[in-house]
């Protein structure tokens, strides 16, 4: 043993050396050799896991992307053709935007009741309560009308609901509404009623069949005009506030479409809208809502102590105004992008054409509610209000058969008692609308 070792350690003859060095070199190396291959065959190893559990990973990204989307698949695209089937004789399909907003709903219902295909699209954003949207939306399912949720401003959504419904026309209401807001949330304006108009502009444009247009402008365009009542044909290039530039800009670029794409335009500048279901952000509702919870509301007042007044429109007759300017719309004319022969392009006034001021609209609601409102006046600040509106609409008339039927009085009273009924009411309490309010069902 200790002999082995010994020739192990110091061998006696040097040519066995060299051959026994040479095993040993070939056995390490045959070793090592053995081991890089393992080494590698376990990097390969290593980079097909990590390959494959990066695909896994961008499956599951792109899967829960997808599943998590408010849009798209099979059971959506069920329920959107669903909605968008017509029940009546040469009845249409339209696509109404912001179809959950006060407009949108009441000209989705009406559409819907005659027998049309409705397919609803609304982002339902903060400016204000969603809750009220989401009732619109459930109020617009019980109907049948199905309510996209998605933005004006997604391609891939406009180009996805045109793909499966072949529009005959688009309802387009989406917009950041009131006059005031701009003031504090400018980008919000040029989002919904720049940005998004255009990309609607361009699906619609590229659909096949290219649907025609009506959308909703403003009679804020008018701005600082002291010619009254206001006509279409009267210029429109002093506006009071972004708001009423964006609408402006619209008719605008809607006419630029109409002029090279042949699309199917009508715009309607509404005058002051009012009604049940409508905006909480406008005078008359949140005016309703103070008065009820006995907090003060602000009035403004014009120059020189003028008082301020609006032509406040009944929604239903501004119903009529859309419904009306849908059935007489003619086709567009373009197709693959191109334009084929010259398109309509109208604009018309949808006003009530007798202008109220806001303290008698105050007093009126005082009536309706039987209680009185503890009045702020104050000068009127500049921030994007005009001193009044008031249309003229004889154009309406005589093209659309448009003729309001509703005043203020009669009009809010129907908003009152929906109101009540909305936030709350208990007839049985006999007490004043103020006092049936507490305890109310819904907040604001
Ligand atoms: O026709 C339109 O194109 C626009 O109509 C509507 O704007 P406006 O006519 O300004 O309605 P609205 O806010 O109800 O104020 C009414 C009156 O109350 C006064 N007003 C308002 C608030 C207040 O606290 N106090 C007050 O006196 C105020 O000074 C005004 O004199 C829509 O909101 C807008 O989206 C757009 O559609």
């Amino acid at each position: 043993m200790m002999r082995l070792m010994e020739a192990e350690l110091f061998p006696s003859t040097p040519g066995k050396v060299k051959i026994e060095r040479a095993h040993t070199i070939n056995r390490q190396f045959n070793r090592c050799f053995a081991s890089t291959s393992t080494m590698f065959l376990w990097a390969l190893f290593l980079i097909a896991l990590t390959a494959s559990y990066l695909s896994f990973q961008s499956f599951v990204d792109t899967s829960s992307r997808y599943f998590n989307a408010s849009w798209g698949g099979m059971h959506w695209e069920k329920q959107i053709r669903a909605s968008a089937t017509v029940r009546r004789p040469g009845g249409m399909s339209v696509l109404v935007t912001g179809a959950a907003g006060f407009v949108g709903t009441h000209v989705s219902l009406a559409l819907r009741k005659r027998g049309d295909g409705v397919v609803g699209l609304d982002n339902f954003n903060s400016y204000y309560d969603p809750s009220l949207k989401k009732a619109r939306e459930a109020l617009l399912e019980s109907h049948g009308v199905f309510v996209v949720e998605g933005d004006i401003d997604d391609a891939r959504l406009l180009a996805k609901l045109f793909d499966v419904v072949p529009f005959t026309h688009v309802m387009h209401l989406a917009a950041q509404a009131g006059v005031r807001y701009a003031i504090e949330n400018p980008a919000s304006y040029v989002h919904s009623n720049i940005a998004g108009l255009v990309t609607l502009l361009e699906a619609c444009k590229s659909a096949d069949p290219q649907p025609a247009v009506v959308w909703a402008s403003s009679s804020s365009v008018y701005g600082l005009n002291e010619k009254a009542p206001f006509s279409e044909a009267d210029p429109t290039d002093r506006p009071a506030s972004l708001y009423a530039a964006t609408k402006k800009a619209g008719e605008e670029i809607t006419h630029t479409y109409n002029h090279i794409y042949g699309l199917s335009i009508t715009g309607l500048r509404f005058f002051t809208v009012y009604g049940p279901w409508g905006r909480p952000d406008m005078a008359y509702f949140s005016f309703t809502r103070n008065i009820l919870q006995g907090k003060p509301i602000t009035v403004y007042r014009g120059k020189n102590r003028v008082d301020l007044a609006r032509d406040f429109t009944f929604i239903d007759d501004i119903v009529k105004g859309c419904v009306a300017s849908l059935d007489t719309a003619e086709k567009s004319t373009g197709s693959g992008g191109r334009k084929g022969s010259p398109a309509q392009y109208r604009i018309y006034n949808l006003g009530n054409t007798s202008p109220v001021t806001v303290p008698a609209l105050v007093g009126i609601l005082e009536r309706h509610l039987k209680v009185k409102a503890k009045k702020n006046v104050v000068e009127m600040p500049g921030n994007g209000d005009v001193p009044f509106t008031h249309a003229n609409i004889s154009l309406a008339r005589a093209e659309l058969g448009y003729k309001p039927t509703t005043n203020l009085e009669t009009g809010l009273k129907k908003f009152v008692r929906w109101y009540l009924s909305y936030y709350g009411y208990s007839p049985r309490s006999g007490g004043s609308a103020a006092e049936a309010t507490t305890g109310s069902a819904k907040s604001l």
